[in-house]
Protein backbone atom coordinates (compact mmCIF):
# COMPACT_ATOMS: atom_id res chain seq x y z
CA UNK A 1 0.00 0.00 0.00
CA UNK A 2 1.00 3.42 -0.57
CA UNK A 3 -0.98 6.98 0.79
CA UNK A 4 0.40 10.63 0.47
CA UNK A 5 -0.62 13.63 1.98
CA UNK A 6 -0.06 15.96 -0.71
CA UNK A 7 3.81 15.98 -1.05
CA UNK A 8 4.11 13.37 1.61
CA UNK A 9 4.61 10.17 1.28
CA UNK A 10 3.55 9.23 4.61
CA UNK A 11 3.82 5.21 3.45
CA UNK A 12 5.35 3.45 0.39
CA UNK A 13 5.45 0.34 -0.74
CA UNK A 14 4.15 -1.23 2.50
CA UNK A 15 3.91 -5.04 2.46
CA UNK A 16 3.19 -7.65 5.10
CA UNK A 17 1.03 -10.50 6.28
CA UNK A 18 0.38 -11.27 9.59
CA UNK A 19 -1.22 -14.74 11.15
CA UNK A 20 -4.26 -15.69 13.23
CA UNK A 21 -2.28 -15.18 16.88
CA UNK A 22 0.80 -13.63 15.55
CA UNK A 23 1.48 -10.30 17.78
CA UNK A 24 3.62 -7.73 15.13
CA UNK A 25 5.46 -4.84 16.85
CA UNK A 26 5.16 -1.94 14.16
CA UNK A 27 7.64 0.74 14.90
CA UNK A 28 9.43 3.81 13.75
CA UNK A 29 10.53 7.06 14.55
CA UNK A 30 7.65 9.86 15.02
CA UNK A 31 6.36 10.68 11.62
CA UNK A 32 7.47 7.43 10.46
CA UNK A 33 3.89 6.79 9.06
CA UNK A 34 2.79 4.21 11.04
CA UNK A 35 -0.42 5.98 12.53
CA UNK A 36 -1.18 6.73 8.71
CA UNK A 37 -0.33 2.78 8.08
CA UNK A 38 -3.02 1.96 11.33
CA UNK A 39 -5.37 3.93 9.82
CA UNK A 40 -5.35 2.49 6.33
CA UNK A 41 -5.37 -1.17 8.11
CA UNK A 42 -8.96 0.19 9.79
CA UNK A 43 -10.02 1.70 6.55
CA UNK A 44 -10.32 5.16 7.89
CA UNK A 45 -8.01 6.08 5.42
CA UNK A 46 -8.28 5.28 1.43
CA UNK A 47 -4.52 3.98 0.68
CA UNK A 48 -3.65 5.88 -3.29
CA UNK A 49 -2.63 2.00 -4.06
CA UNK A 50 -2.73 -1.32 -2.58
CA UNK A 51 -5.19 -3.00 -0.37
CA UNK A 52 -5.66 -4.70 2.89
CA UNK A 53 -7.00 -8.00 2.79
CA UNK A 54 -8.56 -9.34 6.01
CA UNK A 55 -10.18 -12.77 6.99
CA UNK A 56 -13.81 -12.51 8.32
CA UNK A 57 -14.39 -12.24 11.90
CA UNK A 58 -15.27 -15.84 13.71
CA UNK A 59 -18.51 -14.30 15.53
CA UNK A 60 -22.24 -13.01 13.98
CA UNK A 61 -21.41 -9.85 15.12
CA UNK A 62 -17.62 -9.26 15.10
CA UNK A 63 -15.55 -6.86 13.14
CA UNK A 64 -12.54 -7.14 10.74
CA UNK A 65 -10.64 -4.71 12.16
CA UNK A 66 -10.54 -2.99 15.55
CA UNK A 67 -8.28 -0.18 16.52
CA UNK A 68 -7.75 1.74 20.15
CA UNK A 69 -6.50 5.05 19.60
CA UNK A 70 -3.71 6.99 20.83
CA UNK A 71 -5.63 9.84 21.71
CA UNK A 72 -9.01 8.66 23.65
CA UNK A 73 -12.24 8.21 21.49
CA UNK A 74 -14.32 7.93 24.44
CA UNK A 75 -17.96 10.38 25.56
CA UNK A 76 -17.15 11.67 28.74
CA UNK A 77 -20.67 12.41 29.78
CA UNK A 78 -21.73 8.54 29.13
CA UNK A 79 -20.81 5.69 31.34
CA UNK A 80 -18.89 3.03 30.46
CA UNK A 81 -21.45 0.67 29.82
CA UNK A 82 -22.79 3.23 27.07
CA UNK A 83 -19.22 4.06 25.74
CA UNK A 84 -19.05 -0.03 25.31
CA UNK A 85 -22.71 -0.04 23.46
CA UNK A 86 -21.89 2.50 21.12
CA UNK A 87 -19.56 0.80 19.28
CA UNK A 88 -21.17 -2.52 18.99
CA UNK A 89 -24.63 -0.31 17.64
CA UNK A 90 -23.02 -0.53 14.03
CA UNK A 91 -23.38 -4.24 14.14
CA UNK A 92 -27.35 -3.78 14.18
CA UNK A 93 -28.82 -5.17 16.83
CA UNK A 94 -30.58 -2.90 19.59
CA UNK A 95 -30.19 -4.22 22.94
CA UNK A 96 -32.43 -3.82 26.63
CA UNK A 97 -29.65 -1.54 29.05
CA UNK A 98 -29.98 -4.87 31.25
CA UNK A 99 -28.01 -6.90 28.28
CA UNK A 100 -25.74 -3.78 27.46
CA UNK A 101 -24.80 -3.58 31.33
CA UNK A 102 -24.07 -7.15 31.59
CA UNK A 103 -22.54 -7.71 28.32
CA UNK A 104 -20.39 -4.74 29.19
CA UNK A 105 -19.89 -6.33 32.47
CA UNK A 106 -18.44 -9.53 30.74
CA UNK A 107 -15.65 -7.68 29.04
CA UNK A 108 -14.01 -5.66 31.31
CA UNK A 109 -14.45 -8.64 33.62
CA UNK A 110 -12.78 -10.68 30.80
CA UNK A 111 -9.84 -8.42 30.44
CA UNK A 112 -9.50 -8.45 34.39
CA UNK A 113 -10.76 -4.22 34.56
CA UNK A 114 -12.23 -3.46 37.96
CA UNK A 115 -14.44 0.01 36.57
CA UNK A 116 -18.03 -0.35 37.01
CA UNK A 117 -20.44 -0.20 34.22
CA UNK A 118 -22.01 2.97 35.74
CA UNK A 119 -19.33 5.16 36.34
CA UNK A 120 -19.50 8.43 33.59
CA UNK A 121 -16.10 8.09 31.69
CA UNK A 122 -15.66 11.63 32.96
CA UNK A 123 -14.89 10.26 36.43
CA UNK A 124 -12.23 7.60 35.58
CA UNK A 125 -8.39 8.00 35.63
CA UNK A 126 -6.43 8.57 32.55
CA UNK A 127 -5.57 4.55 33.35
CA UNK A 128 -9.19 3.72 33.29
CA UNK A 129 -10.03 5.30 30.46
CA UNK A 130 -7.47 3.49 28.39
CA UNK A 131 -9.19 0.10 29.43
CA UNK A 132 -12.58 0.68 28.89
CA UNK A 133 -11.10 2.15 25.55
CA UNK A 134 -9.26 -1.63 24.67
CA UNK A 135 -12.87 -3.44 26.11
CA UNK A 136 -14.31 -1.52 23.69
CA UNK A 137 -12.26 -2.75 21.00
CA UNK A 138 -12.26 -6.29 22.18
CA UNK A 139 -15.29 -6.20 22.78
CA UNK A 140 -16.38 -6.81 18.84
CA UNK A 141 -14.47 -10.04 18.57
CA UNK A 142 -12.43 -8.60 15.54
CA UNK A 143 -10.06 -10.55 13.84
CA UNK A 144 -7.16 -8.07 13.83
CA UNK A 145 -7.00 -5.36 16.71
CA UNK A 146 -4.79 -2.71 16.16
CA UNK A 147 -3.17 -1.47 19.24
CA UNK A 148 -1.39 2.03 18.99
CA UNK A 149 0.76 2.62 22.25
CA UNK A 150 -2.26 1.88 24.60
CA UNK A 151 0.70 1.51 27.55
CA UNK A 152 1.25 5.34 27.35
CA UNK A 153 -1.06 6.02 30.49
CA UNK A 154 -0.89 3.06 32.32
CA UNK A 155 1.43 2.09 34.98
CA UNK A 156 2.03 -1.52 36.26
CA UNK A 157 -0.01 -3.20 37.15
CA UNK A 158 -2.20 -1.76 34.54
CA UNK A 159 -0.13 -2.81 31.82
CA UNK A 160 0.93 -6.40 33.13
CA UNK A 161 -3.09 -7.07 32.85
CA UNK A 162 -3.49 -5.60 29.13
CA UNK A 163 -0.61 -7.63 28.43
CA UNK A 164 -2.32 -10.56 29.99
CA UNK A 165 -5.38 -9.80 27.73
CA UNK A 166 -3.52 -9.39 24.13
CA UNK A 167 -1.70 -12.98 25.25
CA UNK A 168 -5.13 -14.33 25.68
CA UNK A 169 -6.72 -12.86 22.44
CA UNK A 170 -3.61 -13.85 20.67
CA UNK A 171 -3.85 -17.65 22.07
CA UNK A 172 -7.89 -17.61 20.38
CA UNK A 173 -6.92 -16.33 17.39
CA UNK A 174 -6.63 -12.71 17.04
CA UNK A 175 -3.93 -11.06 14.57
CA UNK A 176 -2.39 -8.18 16.90
CA UNK A 177 -0.37 -4.88 15.59
CA UNK A 178 1.29 -3.57 18.76
CA UNK A 179 3.21 0.26 18.39
CA UNK A 180 4.60 1.48 21.14
CA UNK A 181 7.37 3.49 21.99
CA UNK A 182 8.60 1.54 25.33
CA UNK A 183 11.12 -1.15 23.59
CA UNK A 184 10.95 -3.37 26.13
CA UNK A 185 7.16 -4.38 25.98
CA UNK A 186 8.04 -4.97 22.42
CA UNK A 187 10.47 -7.82 23.34
CA UNK A 188 8.11 -9.22 26.07
CA UNK A 189 4.87 -9.28 23.97
CA UNK A 190 6.07 -9.40 20.34
CA UNK A 191 6.46 -12.14 17.95
CA UNK A 192 7.41 -10.49 14.58
CA UNK A 193 8.56 -6.69 13.78
CA UNK A 194 7.98 -4.22 10.60
CA UNK A 195 10.31 -1.36 11.07
CA UNK A 196 9.53 1.65 9.03
CA UNK A 197 11.25 4.65 8.51
CA UNK A 198 10.23 8.13 6.67
CA UNK A 199 7.20 5.82 5.13
CA UNK A 200 9.66 3.01 3.70
CA UNK A 201 9.36 -0.51 5.20
CA UNK A 202 12.78 -1.12 6.26
CA UNK A 203 12.50 -4.10 8.21
CA UNK A 204 9.81 -7.21 8.48
CA UNK A 205 10.74 -10.64 10.63
CA UNK A 206 11.04 -12.47 13.48
CA UNK A 207 11.62 -10.27 16.39
CA UNK A 208 14.18 -13.07 18.71
CA UNK A 209 17.29 -12.03 17.72
CA UNK A 210 17.17 -7.93 17.82
CA UNK A 211 18.82 -6.29 21.34
CA UNK A 212 17.14 -2.77 21.82
CA UNK A 213 20.25 -1.04 20.46
CA UNK A 214 19.57 -3.11 17.57
CA UNK A 215 16.23 -2.23 16.91
CA UNK A 216 16.62 1.41 17.65
CA UNK A 217 19.20 1.42 15.34
CA UNK A 218 16.81 -0.20 12.55
CA UNK A 219 14.47 2.24 13.35
CA UNK A 220 16.80 5.55 13.26
CA UNK A 221 19.01 4.63 10.35
CA UNK A 222 22.30 5.33 12.94
CA UNK A 223 23.47 4.39 16.52
CA UNK A 224 21.80 6.19 18.79
CA UNK A 225 23.86 8.20 21.77
CA UNK A 226 22.77 7.09 25.62
CA UNK A 227 18.89 8.66 26.23
CA UNK A 228 19.38 9.99 29.27
CA UNK A 229 21.62 13.03 29.74
CA UNK A 230 23.76 13.43 33.60
CA UNK A 231 22.15 14.63 36.55
CA UNK A 232 22.38 17.87 38.50
CA UNK A 233 26.02 17.84 40.45
CA UNK A 234 23.96 18.60 44.33
CA UNK A 235 20.71 19.25 45.10
CA UNK A 236 20.04 23.03 46.28
CA UNK A 237 18.93 22.93 50.02
CA UNK A 238 16.32 25.92 49.40
CA UNK A 239 12.95 25.71 46.92
CA UNK A 240 12.54 27.90 44.07
CA UNK A 241 8.68 26.60 44.54
CA UNK A 242 6.86 24.29 47.33
CA UNK A 243 3.82 23.17 48.20
CA UNK A 244 3.11 23.28 51.92
CA UNK A 245 0.49 21.36 53.56
CA UNK A 246 -1.41 21.24 50.58
CA UNK A 247 -4.45 19.37 50.20
CA UNK A 248 -7.41 19.15 47.67
CA UNK A 249 -11.21 17.51 48.29
CA UNK A 250 -10.35 13.83 48.40
CA UNK A 251 -7.32 13.79 46.46
CA UNK A 252 -4.28 15.32 48.41
CA UNK A 253 -4.02 15.12 51.99
CA UNK A 254 -1.56 17.78 54.15
CA UNK A 255 1.40 17.00 50.88
CA UNK A 256 4.36 19.46 50.94
CA UNK A 257 6.67 19.20 48.04
CA UNK A 258 9.93 20.94 47.60
CA UNK A 259 11.23 21.92 44.22
CA UNK A 260 14.46 23.01 43.77
CA UNK A 261 16.10 25.07 40.90
CA UNK A 262 18.95 23.38 38.70
CA UNK A 263 17.37 19.88 39.52
CA UNK A 264 14.43 17.91 37.57
CA UNK A 265 12.26 16.50 40.70
CA UNK A 266 9.52 13.91 39.67
CA UNK A 267 6.39 13.00 41.27
CA UNK A 268 5.21 9.71 41.05
CA UNK A 269 3.12 6.66 41.99
CA UNK A 270 0.44 4.60 40.74
CA UNK A 271 -2.22 6.42 38.57
CA UNK A 272 -4.58 8.52 40.28
CA UNK A 273 -2.85 8.90 43.71
CA UNK A 274 -2.34 12.96 43.45
CA UNK A 275 0.34 13.55 40.88
CA UNK A 276 -1.59 15.19 38.32
CA UNK A 277 -3.38 17.50 41.07
CA UNK A 278 0.12 18.49 42.23
CA UNK A 279 1.12 19.10 38.44
CA UNK A 280 -2.15 20.89 38.16
CA UNK A 281 -1.72 23.12 41.34
CA UNK A 282 1.99 24.33 40.40
CA UNK A 283 0.72 25.16 37.00
CA UNK A 284 -2.47 27.36 38.16
CA UNK A 285 -4.85 25.21 36.82
CA UNK A 286 -6.48 24.04 40.07
CA UNK A 287 -6.64 25.86 43.31
CA UNK A 288 -5.81 23.97 46.96
CA UNK A 289 -8.55 23.72 49.36
CA UNK A 290 -5.91 24.49 51.75
CA UNK A 291 -2.28 24.97 52.49
CA UNK A 292 0.16 26.91 50.51
CA UNK A 293 2.16 27.33 47.30
CA UNK A 294 5.02 29.36 47.79
CA UNK A 295 7.81 30.86 45.38
CA UNK A 296 11.33 31.13 47.07
CA UNK A 297 8.86 31.48 49.87
CA UNK A 298 6.51 34.00 49.44
CA UNK A 299 2.98 32.57 49.34
CA UNK A 300 1.27 32.96 46.08
CA UNK A 301 -2.23 32.49 44.58
CA UNK A 302 -2.48 31.65 40.94
CA UNK A 303 -6.39 33.02 39.25
CA UNK A 304 -5.12 30.26 36.54
CA UNK A 305 -2.73 29.46 34.24
CA UNK A 306 -1.95 32.73 32.94
CA UNK A 307 -0.86 34.02 35.85
CA UNK A 308 1.22 30.99 36.82
CA UNK A 309 3.24 31.66 33.35
CA UNK A 310 3.72 35.71 34.33
CA UNK A 311 5.35 34.25 37.54
CA UNK A 312 7.42 32.22 34.98
CA UNK A 313 5.83 28.67 35.61
CA UNK A 314 5.62 26.90 32.66
CA UNK A 315 3.66 23.87 32.27
CA UNK A 316 3.16 21.04 29.55
CA UNK A 317 -0.07 18.80 29.91
CA UNK A 318 -0.57 15.51 28.99
CA UNK A 319 -3.42 15.69 26.90
CA UNK A 320 -1.90 17.91 23.91
CA UNK A 321 -4.95 17.82 21.85
CA UNK A 322 -7.41 19.14 24.86
CA UNK A 323 -5.26 21.28 26.43
CA UNK A 324 -1.89 22.41 24.88
CA UNK A 325 -2.07 23.03 21.49
CA UNK A 326 -3.75 25.27 18.67
CA UNK A 327 -4.54 22.48 16.36
CA UNK A 328 -5.33 24.54 13.56
CA UNK A 329 -2.73 26.81 14.01
CA UNK A 330 0.85 26.69 12.57
CA UNK A 331 3.93 25.53 14.25
CA UNK A 332 5.16 28.97 14.46
CA UNK A 333 1.73 30.18 16.33
CA UNK A 334 2.10 27.12 18.75
CA UNK A 335 5.69 27.04 19.03
CA UNK A 336 5.43 31.08 20.28
CA UNK A 337 2.24 30.81 22.20
CA UNK A 338 4.01 31.55 25.68
CA UNK A 339 7.00 33.81 23.81
CA UNK A 340 4.86 36.72 22.57
CA UNK A 341 7.49 39.26 24.32
CA UNK A 342 10.61 37.80 23.18
CA UNK A 343 9.03 36.76 19.67
CA UNK A 344 6.87 40.24 19.48
CA UNK A 345 8.90 43.28 21.08
CA UNK A 346 6.75 45.73 22.58
CA UNK A 347 4.27 44.16 21.28
CA UNK A 348 5.26 44.80 17.43
CA UNK A 349 4.86 41.73 15.49
CA UNK A 350 8.38 40.52 13.77
CA UNK A 351 7.83 37.84 11.06
CA UNK A 352 11.62 37.62 10.65
CA UNK A 353 12.40 37.41 13.90
CA UNK A 354 9.25 34.77 14.65
CA UNK A 355 11.22 32.82 11.62
CA UNK A 356 14.68 32.70 13.46
CA UNK A 357 13.23 31.55 16.68
CA UNK A 358 11.23 28.59 15.11
CA UNK A 359 13.59 27.79 12.85
CA UNK A 360 15.77 27.20 15.70
CA UNK A 361 13.79 25.65 18.01
CA UNK A 362 12.86 22.63 15.07
CA UNK A 363 16.26 22.20 14.54
CA UNK A 364 17.20 21.54 17.79
CA UNK A 365 14.47 19.65 18.61
CA UNK A 366 14.54 17.78 15.07
CA UNK A 367 10.31 18.52 14.48
CA UNK A 368 9.25 17.14 11.52
CA UNK A 369 7.21 19.52 9.69
CA UNK A 370 7.20 20.63 5.91
CA UNK A 371 7.25 24.37 6.84
CA UNK A 372 6.97 26.32 10.05
CA UNK A 373 3.40 27.47 8.80
CA UNK A 374 2.15 23.57 8.31
CA UNK A 375 -1.22 23.32 11.03
CA UNK A 376 -0.04 21.23 14.03
CA UNK A 377 -3.01 19.37 13.47
CA UNK A 378 -1.24 17.53 10.26
CA UNK A 379 1.91 16.81 12.17
CA UNK A 380 2.62 13.18 13.89
CA UNK A 381 1.88 12.63 17.75
CA UNK A 382 5.50 13.00 18.47
CA UNK A 383 6.16 15.75 16.78
CA UNK A 384 3.30 17.54 17.78
CA UNK A 385 4.59 16.72 21.41
CA UNK A 386 8.09 18.33 20.51
CA UNK A 387 6.20 21.89 19.71
CA UNK A 388 4.71 21.37 23.42
CA UNK A 389 7.71 21.17 25.01
CA UNK A 390 10.06 22.94 23.13
CA UNK A 391 7.24 26.17 23.34
CA UNK A 392 9.03 27.18 26.93
CA UNK A 393 12.40 27.27 25.44
CA UNK A 394 11.37 30.16 23.91
CA UNK A 395 10.38 32.18 27.31
CA UNK A 396 12.85 34.36 28.46
CA UNK A 397 12.59 34.18 32.60
CA UNK A 398 11.15 30.30 32.75
CA UNK A 399 11.84 29.65 36.28
CA UNK A 400 9.71 26.73 36.83
CA UNK A 401 8.58 24.04 34.56
CA UNK A 402 6.49 21.51 35.12
CA UNK A 403 5.95 18.38 32.64
CA UNK A 404 2.87 16.22 32.75
CA UNK A 405 3.51 13.03 30.73
CA UNK A 406 6.07 14.61 28.48
CA UNK A 407 7.21 11.39 26.44
CA UNK A 408 3.90 10.50 25.78
CA UNK A 409 3.92 9.08 21.93
CA UNK A 410 7.25 10.39 21.26
CA UNK A 411 9.83 8.02 19.91
CA UNK A 412 13.01 6.73 21.31
CA UNK A 413 15.52 9.19 19.55
CA UNK A 414 12.98 12.52 19.57
CA UNK A 415 13.30 11.44 23.89
CA UNK A 416 16.79 11.63 23.83
CA UNK A 417 16.41 14.99 22.35
CA UNK A 418 13.77 15.95 24.72
CA UNK A 419 15.73 14.63 27.69
CA UNK A 420 18.61 16.48 26.78
CA UNK A 421 16.58 19.94 26.40
CA UNK A 422 14.88 19.43 29.56
CA UNK A 423 19.00 18.79 31.45
CA UNK A 424 19.78 21.73 29.74
CA UNK A 425 17.00 24.07 31.04
CA UNK A 426 17.75 22.92 34.56
CA UNK A 427 21.24 23.48 34.40
CA UNK A 428 20.55 26.92 33.20
CA UNK A 429 18.45 26.92 36.63
CA UNK A 430 15.01 25.88 36.00
CA UNK A 431 13.39 24.04 38.65
CA UNK A 432 11.82 20.80 36.41
CA UNK A 433 9.32 18.91 37.84
CA UNK A 434 8.39 15.81 35.76
CA UNK A 435 5.16 13.81 36.39
CA UNK A 436 5.48 11.20 34.13
CA UNK A 437 3.73 7.05 34.34
CA UNK A 438 7.29 5.96 32.49
CA UNK A 439 8.99 4.14 35.43
CA UNK A 440 12.24 4.06 33.58
CA UNK A 441 12.13 8.10 32.84
CA UNK A 442 11.12 8.68 36.28
CA UNK A 443 14.49 7.15 37.28
CA UNK A 444 16.33 7.84 34.83
CA UNK A 445 15.73 12.01 33.97
CA UNK A 446 15.20 12.70 37.64
CA UNK A 447 17.66 13.70 40.45
CA UNK A 448 15.11 13.30 43.43
CA UNK A 449 11.96 11.15 43.54
CA UNK A 450 8.78 12.28 45.39
CA UNK A 451 6.06 9.28 45.91
CA UNK A 452 2.88 9.74 46.26
CA UNK A 453 0.30 7.43 47.93
CA UNK A 454 -3.26 8.29 48.53
CA UNK A 455 -2.97 11.59 48.37
CA UNK A 456 -0.09 11.43 50.77
CA UNK A 457 3.69 11.90 50.33
CA UNK A 458 5.19 8.50 51.32
CA UNK A 459 8.34 8.56 49.90
CA UNK A 460 11.24 10.94 49.05
CA UNK A 461 14.19 9.25 46.93
CA UNK A 462 17.40 10.37 45.63
CA UNK A 463 17.12 9.40 42.09
CA UNK A 464 20.87 8.46 41.37
CA UNK A 465 20.66 5.54 44.37
CA UNK A 466 16.97 4.49 43.72
CA UNK A 467 15.83 1.22 42.09
CA UNK A 468 12.40 0.41 40.22
CA UNK A 469 11.50 -2.05 43.40
CA UNK A 470 12.31 1.26 45.74
CA UNK A 471 9.77 3.56 44.24
CA UNK A 472 7.17 0.48 43.72
CA UNK A 473 7.39 -0.45 47.45
CA UNK A 474 6.19 3.45 48.45
CA UNK A 475 3.21 3.62 45.35
CA UNK A 476 2.45 0.52 46.74
CA UNK A 477 1.77 2.52 50.44
CA UNK A 478 5.25 1.61 51.46
CA UNK A 479 5.54 1.46 55.57
CA UNK A 480 2.65 3.98 55.99
CA UNK A 481 0.08 1.34 54.81
CA UNK A 482 1.53 -1.49 57.53
N1 LIG B 1 -3.60 14.63 7.45
C1 LIG B 1 -2.31 14.87 7.13
N2 LIG B 1 -1.99 15.91 6.35
C2 LIG B 1 -0.70 16.14 6.01
N3 LIG B 1 0.35 15.39 6.41
C3 LIG B 1 0.08 14.33 7.19
C4 LIG B 1 -1.26 14.01 7.60
N4 LIG B 1 -1.22 12.90 8.37
C5 LIG B 1 0.08 12.54 8.45
N5 LIG B 1 0.86 13.39 7.73
C6 LIG B 1 2.32 13.31 7.56
O1 LIG B 1 2.67 11.97 7.21
C7 LIG B 1 3.89 11.59 7.86
C8 LIG B 1 3.66 10.32 8.67
O2 LIG B 1 2.87 10.63 9.82
P1 LIG B 1 2.29 9.54 10.82
O3 LIG B 1 1.33 10.25 11.74
O4 LIG B 1 1.76 8.38 10.06
O5 LIG B 1 3.61 9.11 11.62
P2 LIG B 1 3.80 8.18 12.92
O6 LIG B 1 4.84 7.19 12.58
O7 LIG B 1 2.48 7.68 13.36
O8 LIG B 1 4.39 9.20 13.99
P3 LIG B 1 4.19 9.28 15.63
O9 LIG B 1 5.02 8.19 16.23
O10 LIG B 1 4.76 10.63 15.97
O11 LIG B 1 2.73 9.18 15.92
C9 LIG B 1 4.34 12.79 8.70
O12 LIG B 1 5.30 13.50 7.95
C10 LIG B 1 3.06 13.60 8.87
O13 LIG B 1 3.36 14.98 9.02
Amino acid sequence: MSRSFGATRAVQDISFTIAPGEVLALVGENGAGKSTLMNLLVGALEPDTGSVRVAPPSGPHGRRVAMVHQELSLFDNLTVAENLELDREGGGAVVSERASRASARSVLEHLGVDVSVDATVGSLTVGQRQLVEIAKAVSVSPTLLILDEPTSSLEGPQVALLFAAVRRLAAAGTAVVFVSHRTEELFELCDRLLVMRDGVQVEFGPLAGHTRASLVESMVGRETSTLYPGRAPSLPPEPEIELVDVSLAGRLHGVSLSFPAGAVTAVTGLDGHGQTEVAEILAGATRPASGTVAVHGVPVRFSGPRAAVRRGIGYVPPDRRLDGLLLDGSVAANATLAAAPRVHPRGVRSPRRERRVVQGLVQRLAIKASSLHQPVVELSGGNQQKVLVGRWLLVPGLRVLVLNDPTRGVDVGSRAQIYAVVRDLAASGVAVVLVSTDMQETLGLSDQIYVLYSGRVSGRLLAADATERDVMHHAMGGDARA
